[in-house]
C-alpha cells in the first residue's frame, strides 16, 4: 500500500478540499492522510467561515506522520496564510519530501479568499521551488505568472513563466475558459495538452482538489508526470460527467463512480 498525505483546508459540506483528497486517495487504492490547515463553514453556495490551525499544529502534524510512516506523495491545498505556509515548507524540507503536487488555491469557485492576499509571495517563494508539480486554473496562473490569460497560447505562455520560478512541472487547468476544457503540462521543454470535451454542468465544485490529488494517488503509484496528469484528467472527467446535484449551489463531482457501478449502486442514472 502506497501512503499520501493531503495538507490542505477542510470543506464541511464534503466536495473540496481534504475530505475529496481523501476520497480521491480511496478511489485510487492508495493510503490517504491528512495535515489540516484550516477549518472552513462552507456549503455548495459559500464559505461563511475560516479557522485557521496554528504553525505550530500544523508542523507537528505533519511531524508525527513523517517520523512514523513512508509518504509515498505529497499533495498541498488551502494554505490560508504566511505562517501556514512557513510551517509547510521547513518540515518538508527537513523531511525531504517527495513527489509534491502543489494546488495554489487561492479563490473559492463561490468567490471566497481563501488564501490572505499578504501570502502570495510566500506561496510563491517557498512552496514552488518544492513542487514536483504546480496546478493553478486559469485565475490563479494570471496571478503566479503576472498576466492576462485569455487563450491557449496564453496559457502556455504563462506556464513557461511559472516554470522558471521553480516547479519541475507546471499543469495550467483550463476549466475557468469557455472553449472545451483543455490543461496544458510544461515540463521545462515540451507542452502537451490534455483535452476533453466540455461537460455541461453546474457542479463543479472541487474539481481542482480532486485532480492535484489523483495526480499525487498516480504519481505515488509509481507513474510518470505525463501518465499521472493523463490518467487524473480521465479520472476528473467521469467524476464530472456523473456530479452530483446536491445541495442549492455548485454541488460535488463524483469520486467513486467507478466503485458505484460496480456495485451495482442506484446514482440515478
Ligand atoms: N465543465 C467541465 N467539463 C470538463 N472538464 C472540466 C470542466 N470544468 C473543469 N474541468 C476540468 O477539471 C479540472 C479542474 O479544473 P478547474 O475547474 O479549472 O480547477 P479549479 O477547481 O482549481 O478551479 C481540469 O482538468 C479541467 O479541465
Ligand atoms: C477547503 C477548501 N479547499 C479548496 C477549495 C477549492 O475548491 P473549489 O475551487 O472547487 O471551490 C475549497 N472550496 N475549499
Amino acid at each position: 500500500m502506497k501512503n499520501v498525505l493531503t495538507i490542505a483546508g477542510s470543506d464541511s459540506c464534503g466536495g473540496a478540499g481534504i475530505q475529496a483528497d481523501l476520497k480521491t486517495f480511496s478511489a485510487h487504492g492508495v493510503f490517504g492522510m491528512s495535515v489540516i490547515t484550516a477549518v472552513t463553514a462552507q456549503n455548495t453556495q459559500g464559505v461563511f467561515g475560516v479557522q485557521d490551525i496554528s504553525g505550530e499544529i500544523i508542523s507537528k502534524q505533519i511531524q508525527v506522520i513523517f517520523e512514523d510512516i513512508m509518504v509515498s506523495a505529497v499533495k498541498i491545498g488551502m494554505v490560508s496564510q504566511i505562517e501556514t505556509i512557513n510551517a509547510i515548507a521547513d518540515e518538508l524540507i527537513k523531511y525531504k519530501a517527495e513527489n509534491i503536487v502543489l494546488d495554489p488555491v487561492m479563490v473559492s469557485k463561490s468567490g471566497f479568499h481563501l488564501l490572505k492576499k499578504d501570502a502570495k509571495e510566500a506561496l510563491i517563494n517557498r512552496l514552488l521551488p518544492l513542487a514536483k508539480i504546480i496546478t493553478p486554473n486559469i485565475p490563479e496562473a494570471e496571478v503566479i505568472a503576472n498576466m492576462k490569460i485569455r487563450d491557449i497560447s496564453d496559457m502556455e505562455k504563462a506556464a513557461e513563466i511559472i516554470s522558471g520560478m521553480g516547479p519541475r512541472n507546471v499543469l495550467i487547468k483550463g476549466g475557468h475558459l469557455e472553449i472545451d476544457a483543455i490543461d496544458v503540462l510544461y515540463d521545462g521543454k515540451n507542452m502537451k495538452h490534455f483535452e476533453t470535451e466540455r461537460i455541461q454542468t453546474n457542479n463543479t465544485h472541487g474539481t481542482g482538489c480532486t485532480l492535484s490529488s489523483a495526480i499525487a494517488s498516480n504519481l505515488a503509484l509509481g507513474y510518470t508526470i505525463y501518465d499521472a496528469v493523463k490518467l487524473a484528467k480521465e479520472y476528473i472527467t467521469v467524476a464530472i460527467r456523473h456530479s452530483f446535484p446536491i445541495g442549492k449551489g455548485v454541488g460535488p463531482v463524483n469520486h467513486f463512480y467507478s466503485l458505484y457501478k460496480r456495485a451495482g449502486v442506484n446514482i440515478g442514472e
